[in-house]
């Protein structure tokens, strides 16, 4: 390997590991150490066809991987959901509209975080609790586990049929939870007979051991995402080591060479000097010729020898170089590719799945350097959260799916009145953000009255049926020295009132 191939082949690797480990990185402590030790396997060598390997092995991993973690989250937003609307369904204890409205906000942020996944379940299981305490709940209950809690407080007049009822449903809901899963094979039999414990059982007593179990099963399986990313990173750090040794190997046929381009002029040498002793022992003519010729011979075979063994040489450096520099051009291709593929990923997180607006995160991103470049330069800038009205009784009445159409037509709407600065984001459930850069509070409240109107004017179809939508916006206006939070806040107050004073309306303050 020349130094110039050596040098371009450890700076493409670099890149290639470092753009790798952005994918890795921040996981979990341990992949964050295998990340280190790639870094530094990096720093003394590379054989290209095994980082070439690992790296067209890792492509569809981290693929698959992404979208199993994003089906599997899905499933658990929607269990969630669904298991909060049984909660409300069973009428019989109101469940404490605070408490859901805030657990409704934490799935609506975290359901992508496989690690918050047993906090929002466990989160749903103190609603129940305090769903069905309610009367009897103290703070001066000693602070028992949560499920003792659910335990012990519970009365016999409360073992009503309808807790017997809604424990079958969030058995079911739980049940279809688990088997979405995925967990690895050996899991099966553990799955299936909680499966089975969750399907044949109506007795609330049992709600509190189930569902540790679930969260149990959750956990392992966030581990196994982790699992699986992990197995391809020691993979990397294992060719990495194979790498070193090809390296130390190629120095040593380096060496290799030089020691017998030594040896050959040591023979040569040798040649020379004994041609040159035998001569002086020689008097005629005739006997000078024959040795002279009898040592030209021997020389020059020994040259042609070497030059052999030097066009060997030179035969297999020129064939390992042509492939290094095949192996170079194909890393760079892949590097490309998983670079791309590393920037579809951060897309994607910042795209809302179902509608395809820029999500709440997009908006966390953008709104404080947008904000802060308005009030450096003097302008005005408002910012619209919009709500649709009622929107749980769309689902209630005519499903999720059909909620879920609304929600992919209400933007269109609201898009067809904005103006092309003007920036629009599905902020959480039903609820959009809107910011209106270099624009007046009386302009934005005219474009929002125009969402508004047009909203409400729209006959949304749902199974052949004509069904009125509306939303309720509130307005506020950035304040200089104000930040993107309060900014927000004042808007989404007047979003409440708004709410507050009959929905369908449009309500904007200073
Ligand atoms: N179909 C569907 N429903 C969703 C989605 N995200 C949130 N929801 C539902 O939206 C509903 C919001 O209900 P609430 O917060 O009670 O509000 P609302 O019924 O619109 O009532 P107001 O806002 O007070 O007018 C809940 O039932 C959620 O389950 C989604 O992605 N798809």
């Amino acid at each position: 390997m020349t130094d110039s191939s050596s040098d371009k082949l450890i700076e493409v690797l670099r890149k290639a590991v470092s753009r790798t480990s952005i994918l890795a990185e921040g996981n979990d402590p341990e992949l964050d150490s295998v990340v280190r030790q790639i870094r530094q396997a990096t720093t003394t060598g590379i054989d290209a066809k095994a980082i070439l390997d690992v790296l067209n092995n890792a492509e569809p991993l981290l693929i698959k991987s992404d979208q199993t973690q994003m089906n599997r989250a899905k499933q658990v937003r929607h269990t969630l959901e669904a298991l909060i609307d049984l909660l409300v369904e069973q009428g019989s204890n109101p469940v404490p509209q605070n408490e859901k409205k805030q657990l409704e906000a934490q799935i609506r942020s975290h359901w992508q975080s496989p690690a918050q996944w047993p906090i929002l379940l466990t989160g749903f299981l103190t609603l129940v609790e305090k769903t069905l305490h309610q009367a009897s709940y103290s703070s001066e209950q000693p602070k028992n586990s949560l499920f003792k809690r659910l335990f012990n407080r519970r009365s016999e007049s409360e073992d009503t049929q309808s807790n017997q009822d809604i424990m079958l449903r969030i058995s079911h809901t739980l049940a279809g939870l688990m088997d979405n899963l995925q967990l690895p094979n050996h899991y099966d039999d553990d799955i299936a007979d909680l499966v089975k414990a969750l399907q044949s059982t109506n007795d609330i007593q049992l709600l509190p051991d189930l569902m540790d179990e679930v969260i149990n099963f959750v956990m392992v399986a966030i581990g196994k995402t982790q699992e699986s990313l992990a197995n391809y990173l020691t993979q990397l750090n294992k060719q990495l080591a194979s790498i070193n040794q090809t390296v130390t190997s190629s120095y040593n046929s380096q060496k290799s060479l030089s020691e017998s381009r030594e040896g050959f002029n040591n023979k040569l040498q040798m040649q020379v000097n004994d041609t040159s002793q035998a001569m002086q022992g020689i008097n005629d003519l005739d006997s000078l010729k024959s040795l002279i010729n009898d040592r030209l011979s021997t020389i020059s075979s020994t040259m042609s020898e070497h030059r052999l063994q030097m066009q060997e040489r030179e035969k297999q450096a020129n064939q390992s170089i042509t492939s290094l520099k095949n192996k170079v051009v194909r890393m760079e291709k892949d590097s490309t590719s998983l670079r791309s593929l590393l920037q579809e990923k951060m897309a994607l997180a910042m795209t809302d799945s179902l509608t395809g607006l820029p999500n709440r995160t997009a908006y966390q991103d953008t709104a404080l350097p947008l904000c802060k470049v308005m009030q450096k330069t003097n302008k005005n800038i408002c910012l619209a959260v919009c709500d649709i009205d009622y929107f749980k009784k769309v689902n209630d009445t005519w499903g999720h799916l059909a909620g879920d159409k609304v929600l992919r037509l209400v933007p269109k709407q609201i898009r067809s009145v904005l103006a092309k600065e003007d920036l629009i984001f599905r902020y959480g459930g039903e609820e959009f953000v809107i910011i209106f850069p270099d624009t007046t509070l009386a302009d934005a409240t005219t474009r929002a009255e125009a969402i508004r109107a047009t909203v409400e004017r729209t006959p949304f179809n749902m199974k052949g049926e004509p069904v009125s939508i509306s939303v309720s916006i509130g307005i506020a206006e950035l304040q200089s020295q104000e930040d993107p939070e309060s900014l927000f806040s004042r808007a989404d107050k007047n979003l409440y009132m708004a709410k507050e004073s009959g929905r369908n309306k449009v309500i904007a303050n200073k």
